[in-house]
């Protein structure tokens, strides 16, 4: 489903994805997990098409990232990427109108569910609401491959597992591959399949969750703080 080789993307004073490769199978769920400014949000948007590398190569899909691999992608950005004076439920006719995988009834389900109402103005939602809005647009889209970064951020500890839970429910297993980036490992550990663990734009460790679990003796949250410490 993503085949990423040789990756390289460099920024004046920063080296942020420094030779990363990795195969990615469909219907996985990926934890790309690092400290701040490991790489993590540089590699989403290389495969999202938002940044373009210096060099290597990505796939999706076996097809070289471009328009194509865009209507197949679903890229929850880290930041806001919505026009403040909109109302909510123009935010969704407006994203609904430009993907042609957009399911209204879904992005109906999940408004409610994140208790956003249709009226509000996205001027007047908290940061936390915000990030709510950035999930249901991206979830709302049948995209075979979804790109979250950190998208618990800015969401009150006492949603994130209620959230966290709502993804797993959205998230189409076996059709769907998903690659959420946290450093907040310890609350999306329960969802992950696979884990690359990011340093300095380098892979540092990576594998199946459940074997680096019993090889290591820990959960990913220790493996992580062991690897980072
Ligand atoms: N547009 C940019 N211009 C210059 N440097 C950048 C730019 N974007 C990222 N960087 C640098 O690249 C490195 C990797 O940043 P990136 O945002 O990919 O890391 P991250 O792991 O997502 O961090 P965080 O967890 O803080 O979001 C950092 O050193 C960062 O300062």
């Amino acid at each position: 489903m993503l085949e990423v080789h040789d990756l390289v993307k460099r920024y004046p004073g920063a080296d942020a994805v420094n030779g990363i490769s990795l195969i990615l199978q469909r219907g996985t769920v990926l934890g790309l997990l690092g400290p701040n400014g490991s790489g993590k949000s540089t590699l989403l948007k290389t495969v999202a098409g938002l940044v373009h590398p210096d060099s290597g190569e990505i796939r999706v899909e076996g097809l070289p990232v471009g328009t194509a691999t865009k209507a197949r992608v679903a890229y929850l950005p880290e930041v806001d990427p919505f026009h403040r004076w909109m109302r909510v439920g123009q935010v969704l006719d407006l994203v609904g109108a430009f993907y042609g995988d957009w399911d209204p009834a879904r992005a109906q389900e999940l408004l409610h569910f994140m208790n956003l109402t249709p009226d509000a103005k996205v001027g007047s939602l908290s940061k936390g609401m915000r990030a709510r809005l950035r999930l249901v647009v991206t979830l709302a889209r049948n995209a075979p491959l979804l790109l979250l970064d950190e998208p618990l951020s800015g969401i009150d500890v006492a949603s994130r597992a209620r959230i966290i839970q709502g993804l797993i429910r959205q998230y189409r297993g076996g059709e769907q591959t998903l690659v959420v980036s946290t450093h907040e490992v310890g609350e999306v550990e329960g969802i992950l399949e696979r884990v690359v663990f990011l340093e300095t734009g380098r892979i540092r460790l990576e594998g199946e969750a459940d074997a680096l679990r019993d090889e290591h003796g820990g959960s990913l949250q220790q493996i992580f703080e062991e690897v980072f410490a």
